[in-house]
């Protein structure tokens, strides 16, 4: 997968979407909150490759949701389309319908950029660009067009802040972000995420390059993080889905032996404890309890 180019970390700069004020509907002892994307019949091809097929779900504001399940089920795939990185890879294309606060995320009108500004993304394995530790905070700032030196240095203590992590850096903002530790650094590239103050943030296996603190630290941080942003997060650690996300949706893969083809496919989706403690299709049941994987 190709990394963002620089841009693409610069989020907010605001569009003409409309707000969307919907819920779905949701077990009675379930209070949703108001859907900020809506994915209904979405495939995904790589060419004539389909990688994944008719997924729909709902994503509630202000909730982490963990998309778990094998490896090759897509689930990067549809984490990815949410802010239009698919578009980076040539031949990529969506079919079927996403919207963004009520507004169709794939429309003409929509720029990719302008999205990605709103719709943040941490990967897998931590990037800081090649500088500073305070540049790479004031990174997506400066590129919206801020320029004064007093207000970002409060975007930048103040993202440092939130992504927990000011008390280390706090005496050398001068220093390389190539210098800091894995966990240190994913926790930089948070807070280069949300300078910018995004809409939502999705993260690609966020922690899966780090050892078990750092884990642990990306974990409270995600929980805290829910109270400003709306977060999608990619794991293959199910009792991190567990600690960390109000809903869960489980994927697959499709075999078709005849065709030779693997195609992922969306199985279950609902609160977290519903698809761990009485998960309703045998294949969630088989995956999360180690059975299949
Ligand atoms: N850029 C790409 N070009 C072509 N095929 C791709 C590309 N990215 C992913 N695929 C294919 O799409 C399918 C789904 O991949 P994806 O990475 O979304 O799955 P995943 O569930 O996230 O897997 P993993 O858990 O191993 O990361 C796989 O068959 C993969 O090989």
């Amino acid at each position: 997968m190709e990394q963002p180019e620089p841009e693409v970390v610069a989020q907010t700069v605001s569009t003409n979407m409309p707000k969307l004020e919907t819920t779905v509907q949701a077990p009675a002892t379930d209070t949703p909150r108001a859907t900020i994307f809506d994915v209904q019949n979405v495939s995904i091809y790589y060419g004539s490759f389909k990688a994944v097929t008719d997924v729909s779900l709902p994503i509630h504001e202000h909730e982490v949701t963990a998309f778990i399940g094998s490896s090759g089920s897509g689930k990067s795939t549809v984490l990815r389309a949410f802010n239009r990185m698919n578009d980076l890879v040539v031949g990529a294309r969506l079919e079927g319908q996403m919207t963004y606060r009520g507004a169709d995320l794939y429309a003409k009108e929509v720029s990719p950029a302008a999205v990605r500004r709103r719709i943040g993304m941490v990967f897998q394995k931590p990037n800081p660009f090649p500088k500073s530790i305070y540049d790479n905070v004031a990174y997506g700032p400066r590129i919206n067009g801020e320029r004064n030196k007093a207000k970002l240095d409060e975007i930048v203590e103040r993202s440092l802040r939130a992504a927990v992590l000011w008390d280390e850096v706090k005496n050398r903002l001068k220093q390389s972000g190539l210098a800091l530790s894995g966990g240190q650094a994913q926790r930089l590239c948070i807070a280069r995420t949300i300078a910018v103050e995004p809409d939502v943030v999705l993260m690609d296996e966020p922690a899966s390059a780090l050892d078990p603190i750092a884990t642990l630290a990306i974990e409270d941080l995600i929980r805290e993080l829910k109270k400003n942003y709306t977060i999608v997060i990619v794991t293959h650690n199910m009792q991190q889905a567990t600690r960390v996300s109000d809903r869960t949706a489980f994927f697959s893969v499709l075999t078709d032996s005849k065709n030779d083809t693997r195609t992922g496919v969306l199985v279950e989706y609902g609160p977290t404890q519903q698809i761990f403690e009485d998960p309703h299709d045998s294949r969630t049941q088989a995956y999360v309890t180690g059975r299949m994987g």
